[in-house]
């Protein structure tokens, strides 16, 4: 079974020297220096959890045409840099290749067999153009919810800091056979996949920290800890939370946990400093349009008005435009 991981950055270099470390027929598409390092000197993987630092052997590669068809093509590159890249992932597509899609937000595939009035429904925030909704066209697609958080701390290097799962799920929520092969080899790396029959909840529960706690770190520069027990950033987060619930909810999903308690599971995660924040630190490109801006559409979509996000939305935009970075 052939698997790529494309963009093996923090989560894809974890995932990917997992899979390796358990003999899997991997390979990791990455570039610049981390792809030098990886090639000169193996991925080097970090454990904090169990104090493990192992360098391990990976074939790696800048061009998708020296690896062929893939089994599985993963993509784990930050979401405005997957529709760029379609065309050069084509060599890896084959018949039978299915994509998992190991990205933040809301997924260009979301109404893909999802059934009723809004099917098929394409998102301009997460697929401009149509990108990857023709480019590999959906039927292709395995969903993924991606829990570890990880960082690239020197090219080559990456550091797992605590997590082990990827949730999978099909669009139309079946137990696919794909899906099942896919469970068990991560499971054969150590890895926790459970397939899932309802992944449109899990990923609302996931994108409802993204939505509210990214953007507000990265105005404030608060750690999650303070972010989310600051009685006013917390009004802010909770503001924005409740409005995608309404969206989510008029779209059939059902939250297994109120706002509260997921504010108070982000501040349980500590002096995190969110994705956003990092990058815009780092002078990276920010994920506003696939955690923020998808919302918004959402809201648009479903006839949900949605000030708090709206307010959020316009001040991180323009936080990132000052700073070259959107
Ligand atoms: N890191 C985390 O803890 C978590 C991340 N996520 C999500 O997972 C996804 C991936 O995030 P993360 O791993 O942090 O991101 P990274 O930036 O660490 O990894 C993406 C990698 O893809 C590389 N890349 C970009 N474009 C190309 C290209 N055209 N060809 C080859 N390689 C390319 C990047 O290189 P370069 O650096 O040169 O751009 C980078 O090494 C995001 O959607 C993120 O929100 C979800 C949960 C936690
Ligand atoms: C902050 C957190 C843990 C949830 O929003 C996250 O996923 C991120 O940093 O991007």
């Amino acid at each position: 079974m052939k698997i790529c991981v494309f963009g093996a950055g923090a989560i894809g270099g974890y995932m990917g020297a997992k899979l390796a470390q358990a003999g899997a027929e991997v390979s990791l598409v990455a570039r610049g220096p981390h792809l030098a390092a990886m090639k000169a000197r193996g991925l080097r993987l970090i454990e904090e959890e169990t104090g493990t630092d192992e360098t391990v052997p990976v074939r790696v590669a800048e061009d998708a045409a020296e690896l062929g068809e893939q089994d599985y093509v993963i993509v784990t590159l930050k979401a405005h840099s997957v529709p760029p890249v379609v065309g050069k992932m084509q060599p890896l597509i084959g018949e039978g290749t299915t994509i998992v899609s190991g990205v933040n937000g809301v997924p260009w595939w979301y109404f893909h067999k999802i059934g009723g009035p809004l099917e098929g429904t394409r998102l301009a925030s997460v697929d401009p153009g149509d990108a990857q909704w023709t480019g590999f066209g959906p039927d292709r697609v395995l969903g993924c919810v991606v829990y570890p958080a990880a960082e690239v701390i020197e090219p080559g290097v990456v550091r797992h800091i605590e997590g082990n799962r990827f949730s999978l799920g099909e669009p139309d929520g079946s137990k696919s056979e794909r899906a099942t092969r896919l469970s068990q080899a991560l499971a054969a790396a150590g890895l926790k996949a459970p397939v899932r029959p309802k992944l449109r909840d899990e990923i609302w529960v996931k994108l409802w920290g993204n939505l509210s706690f990214n953007p507000i770190s990265a105005l404030t520069h608060a750690t999650l800890d303070v972010l989310c027990t600051d009685p006013g950033t917390r009004g802010v987060a909770r503001a924005m939370m409740l409005e995608a619930q309404v969206i989510a909810e008029k779209l059939g999903v059902k939250f297994p946990i109120d706002v509260d308690r997921r504010i108070e599971g982000g501040a349980a995660v500590g002096a995190h400093r969110t994705s956003m924040l990092q990058d815009l630190d780092l002078g990276r490109p920010m994920e506003i349009d696939a955690l923020v801006g998808s919302v918004q559409e959402l809201g648009r979509i479903t006839g949900t008005p949605t000030p708090a996000i709206d307010t959020v939305l316009a001040l991180v935009s323009l936080r990132a435009r000052v700073a070259g970075l959107y």
